[in-house]
């Protein structure tokens, strides 16, 4: 049997930015859809234009600057959102309108207080408008799963009359079981008379922990088209996961016979991409792209693989883009090893990058005796997380003790000169944190913080990530360095810069001058 395309739609820059606590700027966002753009999706959902001007910004970006994928812009059903989302997308090679309103009668009655004729009409007039202005419109019934099946089927046929080319069949609550929702895609597909002018796309979360599972039933029922997230991001508990989808239809192809055609081999830099931007991390024990996902540990296991890996790995973590190889490069290497490294490794950059880069790697491996290629990938990804840089952190000190009060002293450089600062608190990072604080001026507001080994053994690079609080809104910071210390205060320097970045310098009556001189 020929293996049916299943289209990969990714959600992480619109439901994935929807996690508590993850607020991406423009730049981050487009550097994230030029990341998926490589991997090969089908559909990037770039955000919801109408949510906020930031959000319209990025759509805009997105679409002017990444080709290749779908451009899909998310609309609420009324005039204003739909004309709004095709501003934003207009400029993409390929725009695509996604247009949504709720079908169950739970939401029909205490949300959007309308009958369901009404709601037929409401949702015919939006896909009509959004057919008026692009070829390719996406309509979603929300809490499709908890809706009334022959209702839906009504609302579907109207859809696709109207001019939608895709209906998507969203479990937004994470409600549904494997085997019902298969009937339900069933359903669709044997009740709505016009089904076959639309591709069924499916979009599920993860509140029960099946929304992979949902996903992949669907694709057995017939669905075309997944919606997921890069880690599984997403609203709540999150959206079905991207690696996961896409790993399962490679690997069980003979089952569901069906193919994504993503570069598989891109995932899991993509992976540590979206977790160093968003600030979440991913757990250890997460499928395809947690640290032990190709770990083994136990003897059995590993003479099991040393024989043939075949024994325990169903996958190959070379297939996902994670190295086997351990030592990499060291103090000695080249220039030419180096950009070996980096193109084995799947990345291609221009002289001035690979320049930055080489000039970091020479600096770790200085003071690591072995750069592992998890090293060179979390170089990388700080290099991408330290924009804009409106501080710079030059010098730090610290003395701590079991029974003295932590004290430390930094040095930021800014473009008006250097600022100075000292600092006391309840252990070393903390007080770092607070020099920092004295150093730029005004109360930072520490949300939480965590550190955590990029490889293992005692030379480690320390990976921190600091989160601060400002207007309502979460920042997260990134740092890297085998230093922890340093790493973290890289980190909370690296939260300031993004919350200056959107929220600008606090006002004077609130900065407290800071400690800054030429
Ligand atoms: C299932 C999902 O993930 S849907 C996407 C969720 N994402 C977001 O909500 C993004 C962030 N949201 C926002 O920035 C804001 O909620 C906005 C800009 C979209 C709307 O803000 P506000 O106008 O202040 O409305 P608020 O959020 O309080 O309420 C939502 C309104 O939209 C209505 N509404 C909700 N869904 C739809 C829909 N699909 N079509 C039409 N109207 C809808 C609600 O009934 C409510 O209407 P009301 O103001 O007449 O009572
Ligand atoms: C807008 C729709 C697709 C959604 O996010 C949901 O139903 O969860």
């Amino acid at each position: 049997m020929e293996a049916r395309r299943i289209q990969i739609f990714d959600t992480t820059l619109r439901d994935g930015e929807q996690t508590p606590g993850v607020s991406l700027q423009t730049e981050e966002k487009v550097e994230i859809a030029l990341a998926l753009a490589k991997l090969q999706v089908d559909v990037i959902e770039a955000g919801f234009p109408v949510a906020s001007p930031g959000d319209f910004e990025a759509v805009s970006q997105i679409a002017a600057r990444v080709k290749g994928p779908t451009i899909a812009a998310l609309a609420r059903a009324t005039e204003k959102d739909i004309e709004t989302a095709y501003k934003a997308v207009k400029r993409a090679d390929k725009p695509r309108i996604h247009t949504f309103i709720a079908t169950s009668d739970i939401h029909l009655k205490h949300k959007l207080q309308m009958t369901r004729a009404e709601l037929l009409e409401r949702a015919e007039k939006a896909v009509r408008y959004a057919k008026s202005l692009v070829a390719d419109v996406e309509f979603s019934a929300e809490d499709a799963s908890r809706s009334d099946w022959d209702f839906l089927c009504q609302v579907y046929e109207r859809a696709i009359a109207a001019g939608a080319n895709v209906i998507n069949i969203p479990d937004t609550v994470g409600y549904t079981t494997p085997v019902e929702f298969g009937a339900l895609i069933t359903y669709v597909r044997e009740h709505v008379p016009n089904i076959n002018e639309a591709v069924i796309s499916v979009h599920c979360h993860d509140d029960l922990g099946m929304a992979v599972a949902n996903s992949l039933a669907a694709v057995a029922a017939g669905a075309g088209q997944v919606e997921c997230t890069i880690n599984g991001l997403g609203e709540r508990a999150g959206n079905a996961a991207m690696e996961e989808l896409v790993m399962a239809l490679q690997t069980r192809r003979e089952y569901y016979h069906a193919v994504a055609t993503i570069n598989t081999r891109q995932i899991y830099r993509t992976s540590r991409l979206v977790s160093a931007l968003t600030g979440i991390a991913v757990p250890p024990n997460k499928a395809v792209v947690g640290d032990n996902a190709f770990a083994h540990e136990s003897g059995i296991h590993q003479h099991g693989v040393l024989n043939n890996p075949l024994t325990y790995e169903i996958m190959s973590p070379e297939s996902v883009g994670v190295s086997r190889n351990a030592i990499v490069l060291g103090k000695h290497s080249g220039r030419h090893a180096f950009e070996e490294r980096l193109k084995y490794l799947g990345y291609e950059f221009d002289v001035d990058t690979i320049n930055t880069l080489f000039a970091k790697f020479k600096d770790l491996a200085d003071r690591k005796k072995m750069v592992f290629d998890r090293d060179i990938e979390a170089l990388i990804v700080e290099k991408s997380a330290v924009r804009p840089e409106w501080y710079t952190l030059t010098y730090h000190h610290v003395a701590s003790g079991n029974n003295i009060l932590a004290t430390a002293s930094v040095q930021l450089r800014t473009s008006a000169g250097v600022a100075e600062a000292a600092g006391c608190g309840t252990g070393p990072v903390d007080a770092v944190f607070k020099a920092v604080e004295q150093a730029v001026g005004f109360p930072v507001g520490l949300k939480d913080y965590q550190l955590k080994a990029v490889t293992s053994g005692e030379d480690a690079l320390g990976e921190a990530t600091a989160w601060i609080e400002r207007d309502g809104r979460i920042f997260s910071g990134r740092g890297l360095a085998i230093d922890v210390i340093e790493a973290s205060a890289k980190a909370y320097v690296n939260a300031i810069n993004k919350m200056l970045a959107v929220c600008g310098f606090p006002a004077i009556e609130e900065a407290k001058g800071g400690n800054h001189h030429g």
